[in-house]
């Protein structure tokens, strides 16, 4: 083979002059540090193709310059260098940088009341991006737990007592008798239902922060809806976790507002876009609860 000049097909014209808002790659795949471990995630890299006569932007610029997610810890900071790295490699073709991280968080959790623990995923994604020297990044991160609406603990404990009227009316009371009663599904006719939910938290970030607080966020999260949703259990931790729902009751308002709570005083969170989703068993549609605080759109 001669050495014959490689075609360079990104730095032709354009055949129309039309500027482009977003060029880039999704979907990349790489490891990313959080926490000290390292994860699989997918990267969305891109730029702004501001001169409208350039035919295309450089993609391999920007995939190399996201090789060193693979060894160092992922802070705003780094995205900040990485997307001031997209920029300065199209120095004369794009102003805005932009890069979306997703990845699954691991956390282990310890078990309610038994000496068990178990790993619990969180889906994580990032999103940074550089427009007019203006850097902006943003965290997305959904959380799982449990809600028992009180309504229906409500209805429930009505049906329980009708029961009791009815089994026990004009009856001395007996002690064992009672007893029996409250240990039977004779007596206690009727259950609550309650539901898998999740709230979906996006939140705007402090610049100057070193590192995500994205295990404080959660730690937060989980400790203002009270019953996160469990890894290891055994029947203890069951019927721990039976208690907790029981003195923890919730409709979908009652979580957003709680997470709207914690979130204006948990550090680093500047604003916040958050969602809570209450997948229903009582019918197959979902109630939904929103909230936001210093949201651009909002
Ligand atoms: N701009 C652009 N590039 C694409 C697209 N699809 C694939 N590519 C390829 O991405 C590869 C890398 O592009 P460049 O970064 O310009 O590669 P290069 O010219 O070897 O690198 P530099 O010398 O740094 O410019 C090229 O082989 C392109 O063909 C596309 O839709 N747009």
């Amino acid at each position: 083979m001669n050495a014959l000049t490689l075609p360079d097909i990104a730095s032709q014209n354009a055949r129309q002059t039309v500027p482009l808002e977003w060029v880039g790659m999704c979907g990349i795949a790489l490891p990313v540090v959080i926490n000290g471990q390292r994860l699989a995630a997918t990267a969305d890299a891109g730029v702004s193709l501001d001169d409208g006569d350039a035919r295309g932007i450089h993609m391999s610029r920007l995939y190399l310059a996201l090789e060193v997610l693979d060894s160092q810890a992922l802070n705003p900071l780094l995205l900040k260098k990485i997307l001031q790295q997209f920029l300065d490699s199209h120095d004369d073709l794009s102003i805005c940088a932009y890069l979306k991280i997703h990845t699954q968080l691991l956390l282990k959790r310890p078990a309610l009341v038994s000496a068990l623990s178990g790993w619990k995923s969180y889906p994580v994604s990032i999103e940074a991006s550089l427009k007019n020297g203006m850097f902006h990044v943003e965290l997305k991160i959904d959380v799982d737990y449990s809600s028992t609406c009180p309504c229906s603990a409500a209805l429930a404990r009505q049906l329980i007592q009708q029961q009791f009227v009815d089994d026990f009316a004009n009856k001395p009371l007996h002690h064992a008798e009672v007893l029996t009663w409250l240990g039977s599904t004779q007596g206690i006719v009727a259950t609550p239902h309650s539901q898998r939910s999740t709230a979906h938290l996006q939140l705007h970030l402090g610049r100057e922060l070193q590192s995500f607080p994205i295990n404080n966020i959660i730690d937060e999260a989980e400790t203002a809806l009270g019953t996160a949703v469990q890894t290891a259990v055994k029947r203890a931790d069951e019927q721990a976790f039976a208690l907790a729902n029981g003195q923890n009751l919730m409709f979908c308002e009652d979580a957003a507002r709680r997470l709207n709570v914690v979130l204006k005083s948990t550090a680093g969170i500047k604003g916040f876009n958050l969602k809570v989703v209450h997948a229903e068993s009582l019918h197959s549609h979902d109630a939904v609860a929103e909230s936001r605080w210093n949201w651009r759109n909002a």
